[in-house]
């Protein structure tokens, strides 16, 4: 139905005339009950479907603010609802970014990220993209890690779509409620395993929002085809049931044939929404399900779980590169790693599969050289019986060893990797045998947040001599030893989904493939310049994201069209152009 503008100025109803009549409290009239009504009366909520006026400046996705221009204004009716200056987007970003400089906290700094997301989306993604070193750790690792320990508190206006257990049997419905219909990727989390911080129940929804808000900046996948998603289905953490600002179901954990049948109720209703092509990124499950889930729906659905497979990704990309300066060819080298759970077994998994691959060994063959540390010591035979599927094929002969320095002394690893979630387990011991026997030891101290790291860049650094490659899941700030600067890196999967998303989408991928990872890995270290290693670096810096993410969504599409799982037909010629063109920019556009 089209309404006058008029109409729209006043909520929709032409008979009624708000100016002038006096009401309550000396105010308006208050036509629409919004002061008496209370929760027992029913009032509809509704929105006019035209943005103008004060809704335009409500409407996160086309609101300007101070940067309308003088004509729309008045083709808008905004006169008298800004004030009379008219800023650029460039000045109203060195505005924003001096103000975020002033808080000293980093979680007033999310907050007030988040705020900008929801007030002026195009300026947030601005901000973001030109900004992308200082405000990654804001929006994502570690910020937005104490941000969900605190969604509780924090919470002013609700992101992302919320699937409880109360929607069982009418999940469809409830995805019918987004208002976006062009839905092209979904994060998703139970909130079981939140970066390193555990079970966080509903308030993980600040994870699925920070990675799409990355697949957006980084990766150009246009903000209205982001959905992040929360499934809840209770939660173990004693403390948070007990807090009395939890926003999620308050009581435990449903599991078994319960958690099955609504993961696989939401698998089904996201197709039927959003077609075959919907790409699902798992993100933060627990290892008892990640492993299950995506074995479950990775031939019939367009599925990528970030922590095995994302991580993977990333950790090979920066092995890759290291070689440059470890020397050798991946087969020479010993791995180690502390932590077998998702990241470390996806990580061993996919670099068994690349020495494999350049060595034509077989991947049992390929898997010898690789040893990974659990919370109960080394991972070999005797130990076989009792071990998670998905630890098996590392339980190699070896006579049981306990702790991480008597495996590093036992194995002797060229390379050594943290997937442990435990902060401070890289003791100084443990990184002077590293380097006792290396002359450049590769130490990648991967777990989430800052807290959890294994070790600092500062203690890699020293411990080391200066003769460690080092790199974190959380960034560090450069150090200085021995009158040397050196330059730690981010091993974080966050070089990789945003442009392995847009690869998968710009060529129609029906399904996810190992050699689609190995693709972007490749990818990846093939960014990686003289000049960055110069710097002791193994992977590129995040200032040139959006480039690496093109030519990783470029790769990524090639192997699909290769593997004849890209249903985007013809092939464009030049796939890095073609990513490079569907990238969204969030510039201004003009609306005359
Ligand atoms: N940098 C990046 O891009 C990424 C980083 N991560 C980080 O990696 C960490 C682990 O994630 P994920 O693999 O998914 O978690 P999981 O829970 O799947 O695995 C954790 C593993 O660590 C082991 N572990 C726990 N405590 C100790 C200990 N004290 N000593 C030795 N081993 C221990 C566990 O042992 P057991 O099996 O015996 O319980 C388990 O094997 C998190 O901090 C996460 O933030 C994850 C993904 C990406
Ligand atoms: C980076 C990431 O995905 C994690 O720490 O879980
Ligand atoms: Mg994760």
């Amino acid at each position: 139905m089209q309404r006058t503008m008029k109409e729209m100025r006043n909520g929709g109803d032409s008979s009624v005339d708000v100016e002038g009549k006096s009401g309550f409290g000396g105010g308006l009239e208050d036509v629409y009950g919004e002061d008496r009504v209370t929760e027992d009366q029913l009032v509809t909520p509704w929105t006019v479907s035209v943005a103008s006026g004060n809704t335009l400046l409500r409407d996160p996705r086309h609101n300007k603010g101070l940067a309308f221009t003088e004509k729309e204004r008045d083709a808008h009716y905004l006169r008298g609802l800004l004030p009379p200056a008219v800023l650029s987007q460039e000045l109203q970003e060195k505005k924003i970014i001096h103000n975020l400089r002033q808080y000293k906290v980093p979680l007033h700094r999310y907050m007030a990220m988040m705020d900008l997301q929801e007030r002026n989306e195009r300026l947030f993604y601005k901000l973001l993209i030109d900004n992308v070193e200082e405000l990654l750790p804001v929006v994502y690792t570690p910020t937005v890690g104490e941000a969900c320990q605190k969604y509780g508190s924090i919470f002013r206006r609700p992101q992302g779509l919320y699937i409880s257990l109360k929607e069982k049997g009418k999940i469809l419905e409830v995805m019918k409620n987004w208002p976006e219909k062009s839905v092209q990727v979904i994060v998703v989390t139970d909130g079981e395993r939140i970066l390193g911080l555990g079970d966080l129940g509903s308030q993980g929804m600040g994870i699925p929002v920070g990675k799409l808000s990355l697949y957006t900046a980084l990766g150009g996948v246009r903000p209205s085809a982001c959905l992040p998603i929360t499934i809840d289905v209770g939660t173990n953490n004693e403390q948070l049931l007990k807090d009395e600002f939890y926003t999620g179901l308050r009581h435990k954990r449903a599991t078994g044939q319960e958690y099955t049948e609504l993961l696989d109720e939401f698998m089904c209703a996201v197709k039927q929404n959003y077609g075959e092509k919907i790409l699902v990124q798992f993100e933060d499950f627990a290892n008892h399900n990640a492993f299950e889930l995506l074995s479950r729906y990775r031939s019939t659905h367009l599925v990528f779980n970030d922590d095995i497979q994302g991580t993977a990704s990333v950790v090979l990309g920066g092995i890759i590169a290291a070689l440059k300066l470890v020397g050798g060819t991946l087969a020479d080298h010993t791995f180690l790693f502390l932590g077998a759970g998702e990241a470390g077994t996806g990580i061993a998994e996919l670099v068994a599969l690349e020495v494999s691959k350049q060595t034509k060994a077989p991947l049992e063959h390929t898997r010898k050289k690789i040893w990974l540390v659990d919370s109960k010591g080394l991972i070999v035979s005797s130990r076989r019986e009792s071990l998670q599927h998905f630890k098996k094929p590392w339980a190699h002969d070896h006579e049981p060893v306990k702790g991480l320095l008597d495996a590093v002394k036992a194995i002797k690893p060229t390379v050594l990797i943290g997937s442990s979630g435990v902060g401070k387990t890289f003791t100084k011991e443990v990184v002077e045998a590293m380097a006792s026997f290396n002359e450049k030891p590769l130490i990648l101290a991967l777990s989430n947040p800052t807290s959890q790291s294994e070790c600092t860049a500062e203690e890699a650094y020293t411990w080391s001599k200066g003769r460690a490659i080092f790199a974190s899941g959380s960034p560090f700030d450069t150090v200085e030893y021995d009158r040397r600067v050196f330059v730690p890196g981010q091993a974080n999967n966050a070089y990789i989904f945003p442009g392995f998303g847009l690869g998968l989408i710009i060529s129609g991928a029906i399904r996810v493939h190992d050699d689609m990872l190995l693709a972007a890995s490749e990818a990846l270290a093939a960014q990686v310049t003289q000049e960055n290693f110069d710097r002791g670096l193994i992977y590129p810096p995040f200032s040139n994201i959006r480039k690496i993410s093109a030519h990783i969504a470029a790769d990524v599409a090639a192997m699909a069209y290769r593997l004849g799982l890209a249903s985007h037909l013809p092939q464009p010629k030049d796939l890095v152009k073609y990513a490079e063109s569907c990238m969204y920019t969030p510039i201004y556009r003009s609306y005359l």
